[in-house]
């Protein structure tokens, strides 16, 4: 008898056995079985024809949603890698490589798609008639010229325009099948190239001589150098061939710039994937690229996921980004999970960035990755100058030195940007008692609070905790509270009564809270409205501000001293990266670093030499230091409400792994951060010299935790290749 071997969202590692009504499912479609009391939607991942179980006693699944696989044989295979790589249930894996409106059993076929049609009164209309109302006149004219998608009409004249339209009786909604829609490759133009630069064509050929295979390429070029460019070239062949093209951006690179330079050049409608969509707008994407109907899509992390029916290329841009990593749940990479269906779709893969992960510099320099470099910015751009400035004993506005203000000034006045970066939001760090120095802090993680002025309240911004400012200090009841350090919202404040005849934006995740805000503040500066640019983060990567000639980066020296040994990878790319989005166009850049250690060697090493020559030493560190990617970690992280518990359940945990040679483990040891959200958390740290012993080492004892005592008190989690250690 036929076993039907099903993924479904429980946290257990396995598959569970049912048996099939009348007609078999196919593998890789839904089904919906009852478990327990409960009713849940799996999929078909495997069929055969015995049980560990008693056959007798197998329930029948209920039903079968779709008669055809919603998951091809590369996605199975990705997913199967992906719960065995990470150690993670794969009914979860499933879940997480599936659409939101998937997991809860929508159709997996495509709606009708509605548009947008002038009716027979709308074609007898004079535009004149509607001058007052000028967004409905430019509808009915586009519309007059042929039909046009809803959604296409809500992004370009609004919803307000079309209502009006519909109510007057001169257009209306009418709908078509997915399949009379005429197919992208049909209208595929090539649109305003220019002629690549030496390196450029270099690199695009290189790509060009692996189209039909599996190929790694590290595409290494400096801020401002064309990466881009070179994808576009890259991808030409690839689409003319009528093959799909995936790329990921990291989640704050994802800019409606980004997108319209794709769409542009091509003439074809783009798919795009990011955390803003409604879980129907996701579902689209997933469908038109899984029959094969969008040329290209591009996405952030999750967007890997997405199934292509003829699939041509994978691109990873700014592959070295944080934001690729799942930080919680499954937490995969999608850099390297990119790597693996590249290979499995027999497709070639380009990672891009001018700041690579040492990772994945390291595949390069040993030859696992093919190495294109980019040494020279593209066009008639030079590269931003350098420099380090010394804060030692001087007075500081807001945090700025003086020398500081009268080098911004000197940009500003000639009609230039300056954009500043500093990682604190906010309006100070700390609120601190003049009179006693007591802190206030957050009782659930021992960290200060922030102070929000705006808002005004104190914020943790390790839980989210807030409280109201208070008026005296909790100790000594002193009035005298002082905010101390600087944040963006002071820094803000500051620059506003320091150069009131500049305008200043202030970009962070306050002032930036939802997508088409950051999207309007970035066409703002990119329209010269305003000419002082404060931001965390967000501003420090992959934008293209051309009229930006100076940047400061206002104070790094706590990532200086980090205990973590990631830190000095990561600040060297972040001031990379800032150093890069100034001078971009025509006219130089420079970017200056505030700082009390002028000397460091890293920052000595960076400005002097560059990113690729810092990488070179780093991983020559990281060799000595016998550290990844020379080595291979799983970070395993228990808390719980008391540190005893946590610290022995970690003691628990590292008894049952299998012992086996060339595999170390430390700890327990507490996190970076020993409380969080009135938890106290404990970590292992397991490393080795080869992957597969570590692999082998966490072996299967992960089906047996749940048994374990404490296992009720203590929440805990297994990190392959942890990225974050805090
Ligand atoms: N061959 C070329 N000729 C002329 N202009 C070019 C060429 N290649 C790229 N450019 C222009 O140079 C600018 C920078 O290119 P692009 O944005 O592709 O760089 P990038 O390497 O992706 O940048 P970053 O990594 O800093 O985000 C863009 O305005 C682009 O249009
Ligand atoms: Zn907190």
């Amino acid at each position: 008898m036929s076993i039907l071997r099903i993924a479904l969202p429980i946290p257990k590692r396995q598959l569970f056995d049912y048996l099939a009504v009348d007609v078999m499912p196919k593998i890789g479609a839904r089904v919906r079985v009852s478990f327990g009391p409960r009713k849940l939607i799996g999929v078909v991942w495997e069929i055969g024809q015995e049980s560990a179980w008693e056959v007798g006693k197998l329930k029948a699944i209920q039903d079968i949603i779709d008669d055809e696989p919603i998951f091809d044989e590369t996605q199975r295979k990705l997913c199967t890698w992906l719960a065995q790589y990470y150690k993670h249930p794969i009914g979860d894996v499933v879940q997480s490589a599936m659409p939101v409106a998937l997991r809860k059993g929508e159709s997996s076929l495509p709606k009708p798609i509605e548009f947008y049609s002038a009716t027979a009164l709308g074609k007898k209309t004079e535009l004149t008639s509607l001058s007052r109302a000028p967004k409905q006149q430019a509808l009915l004219s586009e519309l007059l010229a042929g039909d046009c998608l809803k959604a296409k009409v809500k992004e370009q004249f609004g919803a307000a325009a079309s209502k009006a339209l519909i109510d007057k009786g001169i257009i209306e909604v009418l709908e078509k099948q997915p399949s009379s829609i005429s197919t992208w490759q049909q209208s595929l133009i090539i649109q305003d190239k220019p002629n690549a630069n030496v390196e450029q064509a270099l690199a695009i050929s290189s790509i060009e001589a692996k189209l039909s295979e599996y190929a790694c390429f590290l595409l290494d070029g400096i801020t401002g150098s064309g990466k881009t460019e070179v994808y576009l070239q890259a991808i030409e062949p690839i689409l003319q061939q009528g093959k799909q093209v995936l790329i990921l951006v990291p989640e704050i690179g994802l800019t409606p710039q980004t997108v319209h330079r794709f769409r542009y050049r091509f003439g074809i409608d783009v798919g795009v994937l990011h955390s803003g969509l409604t879980n129907n707008e996701r579902l689209l994407v997933w469908q038109k690229s899984a029959k094969g109907q969008l040329g290209i899509v591009i996405g952030t992390r999750s967007a890997i996921f997405t199934p292509m029916l003829n699939p041509g290329l994978l691109i990873v841009d700014e592959e070295h980004d944080a934001s690729y990593k799942q930080q919680d749940g499954l937490r995969y990479h999608a850099r390297d999970l990119a790597v693996v269906r590249a290979h499995a779709e027999q497709v070639p893969l380009i990672l891009g960035s001018a700041t690579p992960a040492l990772e994945t510099l390291n595949n390069a320099l040993t030859g696992k990755y093919h190495h294109l470099t980019l040494h020279q910015r593209a066009g008639n751009a030079s590269v931003a100058s350098q420099q380090v400035f010394d804060i030692r004993q001087q007075p500081l506005k807001f945090g700025i030195a003086q020398g500081m203000l009268d080098r911004m000034k000197q940009h500003l006045q000639q009609g230039s940007q300056v954009m500043l970066f500093i990682n604190r939001r906010g309006y100070a760090p700390a609120l601190v008692c003049h009179q006693c120095g007591f802190v206030e802090q957050c009782t659930r993680c021992d960290k200060p609070f922030t102070l929000h002025n705006q808002l005004y309240k104190l914020q943790c911004h390790h839980c989210g905790n807030a409280k109201s400012i208070p008026s005296s200090c909790q100790q000594c009841h002193s009035t005298e509270l002082t905010a101390m350090g600087v944040g963006t919202e002071q820094l803000e404040q500051g620059l506003t009564a320091y150069f009131p005849e500049f305008s200043n934006i202030r970009i962070d995740s306050d002032s930036a809270r939802g997508k088409s805000k950051l999207d309007k503040m970035l066409s703002s500066i990119n329209n010269n409205e305003h000419q002082i640019l404060i931001g965390t983060q967000i501003l420090s990567k992959g934008h293209h501000f051309p009229n930006v000639t100076m940047v400061l980066i206002m104070d790094v020296d706590g990532a200086l001293f980090s205990a973590d040994y990631r830190a000095a990878e990561n600040l060297a790319q972040l001031i990379t990266q800032l150093a890069g989005r100034a001078g971009r166009a025509e006219k130089p850049g420079e970017m200056w670093l505030q700082t009390h250690d002028p000397g460091h060697p890293l920052l000595q090493d960076l400005i002097n030499n560059g990113y690729a020559h810092f990488a070179k030493y780093a991983l020559l560190e990281r060799q000595h230091g016998n550290l990844p990617p020379f080595t291979y970690q799983a970070l395993f992280k228990a808390q719980a409400l008391s540190a005893q518990d946590a610290h022995s359940f970690c003691k628990m945990w590292r008894s049952s792994l299998i012992k086996r040679q060339g595999v170390s483990c430390i700890g327990p040891i507490p996190a970076l951060m020993e409380k969080r959200q009135g938890q106290y958390r404990m970590q292992l740290l397991l490393q080795s010299n080869q992957r597969s012993s570590l692999q082998r080492a966490l072996g299967q004892q992960l089906n047996q935790i749940e048994t374990l005592y404490l296992a009720n008190k203590v929440r805990w989690s297994l990190d392959i290749d942890p990225q974050d250690f805090s």
